[in-house]
């Protein structure tokens, strides 16, 4: 329990860096994503989130901040990816000495491989592995549902990635409302995560009741952050 308010409050009020790639792209190599980590941590980064053992555990090599693991899988037919599985959850765990802090996985009410559901998944994180617990949720039930299960974050990545949610992605930014609304009625940290693009915007997820913020396309997809300026300075016709 001390150790979970330990890793809660190292995590309060700071910036916590996705340090994830695709393998098929030039920083989707371990060695590149901890070196982006290790980046991360200089300038003040309270934590990392990282995809994937071979990842994490290069990560861990490199940073003392906690780290958020999750393990990506597709499986095929459904649409739950983060960490789908407690098997996942075992593996991204053990990949790395010292296991990461939190393991981070799909809460939302989305059928798993294998009938696994969320709660299922929750309690082997918590009471098999000894991890703390971060619930990825989309809607403000979910959420609710998430915490009162007992998580010990709830964060907002998926809010804008599953079909009732998806009009939120094209409204563009960070779901600010979501956090307002989870920060006043759920008694965990709230973490805002997803399409925060600019200081201005991690500062405003803050004042709107998060715990902390995820940002990682913005700070660390170099390939994406230099196509925008590409696409931007294309409309100047001079
Ligand atoms: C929806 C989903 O799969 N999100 C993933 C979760 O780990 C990552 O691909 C995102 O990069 C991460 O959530 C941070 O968000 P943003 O890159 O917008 O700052």
């Amino acid at each position: 329990m001390i150790v979970k308010q330990q890793i809660l409050q190292r995590l309060k009020g700071g910036i916590i860096v996705s340090c994830q790639a695709n393998p098929s792209t030039p920083l989707g190599r371990p060695e590149v994503l901890a070196a982006l980590a290790a980046a991360a941590e200089q300038g003040g980064a309270v934590g990392i989130r990282a995809d994937g053992p071979a990842n994490v555990a290069a990560i861990a090599e490199l940073v003392s901040v906690p780290i958020i693991a999750i393990y990506k899988q597709v499986h095929p037919g459904f649409e739950v990816y983060i960490t789908p599985t407690p098997q996942a959850a075992q593996e991204v765990f053990a990949c790395s000495t010292p296991s990461p802090a939190i393991i981070a996985f799909d809460a939302t009410d989305r059928p798993r491989p294998n009938g696994y559901t969320w709660q299922e998944i929750l309690r082997f994180i918590q009471n098999e592995l000894g991890a703390l617990a971060m619930a990825d949720i989309s809607t403000f039930e979910e959420g609710l549902a998430a915490a009162e299960a007992g998580v010990d974050l709830v964060a907002t990545t998926l809010s804008g990635y599953t079909a009732p949610t998806a009009f939120k992605r094209e409204q563009g930014g960070p779901d600010l409302e979501l956090v307002s609304q989870l920060a006043q009625e759920v008694p965990c940290p709230i973490i805002c995560e997803g399409r925060i693009r600019s200081p201005q915007e991690a500062y405003a997820a803050l004042c709107a009741g998060a715990w902390a913020v995820v940002v990682g396309t913005a700070i660390t997809a170099i390939d994406r952050v230099t196509a925008n300026y590409v696409a931007a300075m294309k409309a100047c016709t001079r």
